[in-house]
């Protein structure tokens, strides 16, 4: 599979001539702590001294799961299609936020359980994963056409942000395998509650999640670990991850089953990760240990485990502010103030 080629996402020259507009801003120096490394960070994927962010897009990548039909989440798997009608009728949390903050919403259906929603972009693959503790999720065939279509969607879209969001019940499931072969830390340290198991779903989780390992133990290459480990929404959405790198677009993360995508985008095309301001953390127990692996820090932590994009949501206005302030600042000299002594 040919992915995009990814352009200079940390140029130095241009970083030390950002960092310089930054320290001379009228502030002591430093003062806006991160919102300087946000507003470093989106010049340099936009590869310019005063980036801005227009039309920002979120999407939804929504699919069902096999696994999920072996108990491992504390919803029946209807919620999938429910939520995703619930989110096209403007009541799902994502669609509330998406409206509050003017951000365009897109629900795909990467191959949710049901016949595709109104509304809906048509990105089905098959209806839902085969179950993963049996054999692999899904083909290697049906893995590329995931990631194209995520590549092909985001070539369709305006702006030059890309919101990540999913749904899918089981899908904490799938994210948690994907840590375990992309990390290589035990099984117990990937795998977290989910929609709310209890210690009695938790100890099942863990035990369906052993068996899907065992049966994948084959699978080596990341496009192989993503085929056989699955989520058709993850896979699509690495898919477009990787579009939007490549595009300078800055990618927004939302919690762990998007880290999962962001982790899998990675290993495919080694530099994605530059492009990606992480949301928030997760109250996913793992998702914490996940975003130190991949070293990288989230912008907000409230305890959401919600999903849907609705961290990236409430995150957003954190990046259009950080642009504002590096643009529309004063400087020391232009406003005529003192600097600090040397
Ligand atoms: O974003 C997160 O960190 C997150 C953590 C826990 C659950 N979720 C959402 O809950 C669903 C997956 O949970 P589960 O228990 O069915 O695997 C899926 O629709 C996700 O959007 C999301
Ligand atoms: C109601 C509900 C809403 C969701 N949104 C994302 N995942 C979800 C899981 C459930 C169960």
């Amino acid at each position: 599979m040919q992915f995009p080629e990814l352009p200079a996402l940390a140029e130095p020259q241009l970083a030390a001539r950002v960092q310089h507009a930054l320290d001379h801003k009228t502030k002591p120096l430093g003062a806006l702590g991160r919102i300087e490394a946000l507003a470093l960070q989106l010049a340099l994927i936009q590869g310019v001294e005063r980036p801005a962010m227009r039309d920002p897009q979120l999407v939804v990548f929504a699919a069902d799961h096999g696994l999920a039909r072996r108990g491992v989440s504390a919803y029946p798997r209807e919620v999938t299609p429910q939520m995703v009608a619930n989110m096209l009728d403007g009541g799902a949390a994502v669609s509330v936020l998406a409206r509050q903050q003017g951000l365009a919403l897109t629900v795909a259906d990467c191959g949710v359980d049901a016949p595709l929603a109104p509304g809906a972009q048509d990105l089905r693959i098959a209806a839902g994963t085969a179950d993963a503790s049996a054999g692999p999720a899904m083909t290697a065939a049906q893995a590329a056409r995931a990631l194209h279509n995520g590549l092909a969607l985001v070539e369709r879209l305006p702006g030059n942000a890309l919101l990540l969001g999913e749904m899918g019940i089981g899908n904490t499931s799938a994210a948690s395998l994907l840590m375990q072969r992309l990390t290589g830390l035990p099984l117990a340290d990937c795998v977290g509650r989910g929609t709310g198991v209890d210690d009695a779903g938790l100890a099942r989780k863990l035990a369906v999640l052993a068996e899907a390992l065992a049966a994948n133990a084959s699978a080596q290459t990341p496009l192989d670990v993503a085929a056989a480990l699955g989520g058709f929404e993850i896979v699509t959405m690495a898919g477009s991850v990787i579009a939007a790198a490549a595009q300078r677009r800055v990618v927004v993360v939302d919690g762990f089953i998007t880290t999962a995508a962001i982790a899998l985008a990675e290993a495919l095309r080694p530099g994605v990760l530059a492009a990606c301001v992480f949301a928030h953390q997760s109250a996913e127990g793992p998702h914490a240990r996940w975003l130190q692996r991949l070293g990288v820090r989230p912008l907000l932590d409230l305890d959401l485990r919600l999903g849907e994009g609705s961290g990236a949501a409430l995150a957003w206005p954190l990046l259009p502010a950080a642009c504002v302030l590096l643009s529309d600042m004063a400087s020391f000299e232009s406003a005529g103030v003192s600097n600090r002594e040397p």
